[in-house]
């Protein structure tokens, strides 16, 4: 009988497993503290594969964009190391690079701003083009000298966002659902692995918001994993692969978002709860 059940256990394992996408990112005991009085995030520990659309929650002040600011490398980590994978190997720890390297790594992982960032008195495609910069050398940059192939793969971006028809608009004149499209198509133009998205659909009415979260569903379908802070429980269902759960600034939940039960949304969201979507 033991020995049966050895047989069928060993048969288990022999089965073809299913392929997981390939890690780009191990998160490991992340935390980030203002100061001796203010920690904001504690041991934050994950993956990050290819193509994952990942959904981070959790109530107001939770640390998620701060999350994604020690992701992108735009605030320095109290402790603990995210390691950067290519190719299944790991390749470099993002918390103890140089300056020549952290650029290197801003170019892989791009950055949607909740503002936007655009340069408002640039055009579209200026704006679009400026997304190169840390690929670029430092005399091009600063006289604006993009090569015929930005040019063309700018033009290709806002073609597929239906930008192009703003393209030699100023950016201050655009809507605030236009002035996403180029924040995305500006980053799209470091050909990042990774996209963060720090609630890119806060202002937007219902119809931008379904344009913006179709097309960062495209990205990830392209094999970019996006991380994106949401506010609405509704989207992250509709839209995300994954979701990870701040509270009180630990990961408290990472799984599909079909297993987002009212107990766990309770214990993420307190009293916030009543203003979810
Ligand atoms: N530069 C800073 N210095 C000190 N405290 C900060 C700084 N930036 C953010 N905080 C604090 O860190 C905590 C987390 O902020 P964060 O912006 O990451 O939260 P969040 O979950 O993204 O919130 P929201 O959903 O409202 O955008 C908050 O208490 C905030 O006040």
């Amino acid at each position: 009988m033991a020995q049966a059940l050895l047989q069928s256990a060993v048969e288990f394992d022999a089965r073809p497993q299913a392929v997981k996408p390939p890690k780009v990112l191990a998160v490991k005991g992340l935390g980030k503290a203002w100061s001796s009085q203010q920690r904001v995030l504690d041991d934050i520990t994950f993956d990050l594969h290819a193509g994952e659309l990942v959904a981070v929650i959790g109530r107001s002040g939770a640390g998620k964009s701060t999350l994604l600011h020690l992701l992108n490398g735009t605030l320095t980590a109290s402790e603990g190391e995210m390691i950067a994978w290519r190719d299944e190997v790991p390749v470099q720890d993002i918390t103890r690079l140089n300056r020549r390297e952290m650029r290197q790594w801003r170019s892989e992982c791009g950055m949607i701003f909740q503002d936007f960032c655009l340069v408002p008195r640039l055009d579209v495609l200026t704006n679009v083009l400026l997304g190169r910069l840390s690929q670029t050398s430092t005399f091009k940059s600063f006289f604006k000298v993009f090569s015929l192939t930005d040019r063309a793969r700018a033009i290709e971006l806002l073609q597929w966002m239906n930008m192009l028809p703003h393209a030699l608009q100023r950016a201050e004149n655009l809507s605030g659902g236009q002035m996403q499209r180029v924040a995305i198509c500006r980053a799209l133009m470091q050909n990042p692995k990774v996209l963060l998205a720090d609630e890119p659909v806060a202002s937007l009415d219902p119809k931008n918001t379904r344009r913006i979260m179709d097309v960062l569903r495209q990205i990830s379908g392209q094999g970019i994993s996006v991380m994106v802070n949401l506010h609405s429980v509704e989207l992250v269902r509709e839209y995300c692969t994954r979701v990870i759960g701040i509270a009180q600034g630990r990961i408290i939940f990472d799984g599909h978002p079909n297993q987002l039960n009212d107990n766990l949304l309770h214990q993420l969201y307190g009293d916030e709860i009543s203003q979810l979507t």
